[in-house]
């Protein structure tokens, strides 16, 4: 008999291919870790092209009427398209090992399932059920403010965003970028370099930072600085789900 199951993409594979231990390892000394060629520039181009498709998405937001920033997002609905999908319950459980080891490290009692479906059960029968799988279109002079994406208390502690559009090409100026707030010490920025289908993980809130006497905490925000030209999308792959 025929399979009807729908063949993997081939994005799984390449999720499988990755250099886990030194991805660890740049979360561990940066709080982030770049994923380069994730996805491939056809698959880029289809997921930024379900930007206009209003079905696939849940709710649209404008930034700029948040005080967010400039340019837009729409979160994704479920059932989320196969790749998003994929991506998401495919990426979670080599990351549920570093965010366990995170929470260790920082004195927190949580600890995450191996798989995505039993964590994404705990979010639901929290109230949190709907989903954050995320696009985000930039135009000139739209940006992103700092933030974090919390949305309740079930929070994963890793998420990851991919750069859908080429630097350079489609888009001047929208970089990827990070600070980072110190205990009794001033903040520090990190522009993430991403190419087109580069995909990079990072701290959602805080992580733990080794020092010479014992490791303290240190917060993280992402955003986005203003496009000089161009248009930019991105694909935010955040674990936990929102209430
Ligand atoms: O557009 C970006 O690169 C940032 C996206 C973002 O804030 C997110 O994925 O949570
Ligand atoms: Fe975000």
């Amino acid at each position: 008999m025929m399979s009807t199951a729908r063949k993997p993409h081939e994005a799984s594979s390449r999720v499988e291919a990755i250099d886990w231990s030194a991805v660890s390892a740049d979360l561990d000394l940066q709080g982030w870790a770049n994923m380069p060629k994730l996805l491939s520039a056809r698959e880029c181009d289809t997921v930024a092209g379900r930007y206009d498709i209003d079905e696939d998405f849940r709710s649209h937001i404008i930034m700029a009427r948040h005080g967010f920033g400039r340019g837009e997002y729409k979160y994704f609905a479920y059932p989320l398209p196969s790749l998003v999908e994929e991506l998401r319950t495919d990426l979670y459980p080599h990351l549920a090992p570093i965010a366990n080891r995170w929470h260790e490290t920082m004195g927190r009692d949580v600890r995450f399932p191996d798989d995505h479906a039993a964590f994404i059960a705990r979010c639901h029968a929290a109230g949190q059920t709907r989903p954050t799988p995320l696009l985000l279109q930039y135009g000139k002079d739209d940006y992103n403010a700092l933030h974090q994406d919390l949305y309740g208390e079930h929070v994963f502690p890793l998420q990851v965003a991919v750069l859908l559009s080429e630097p350079g090409e489609d888009f001047e100026g929208g970089e990827f970028v990070l600070t980072e707030q110190r205990p009794r010490m001033q903040s520090r920025a990190m522009v993430v370099p991403l190419r087109q289908g580069d995909a990079v993980v990072f701290a959602v809130n805080s992580r733990p930072v080794q020092g010479t006497r014992g490791s303290y905490r240190v917060k993280l925000r992402h955003g986005v600085s203003k496009l000089r030209s161009g248009h930019r999308h991105t694909l935010g792959i955040i674990f936990h789900d929102a209430s």
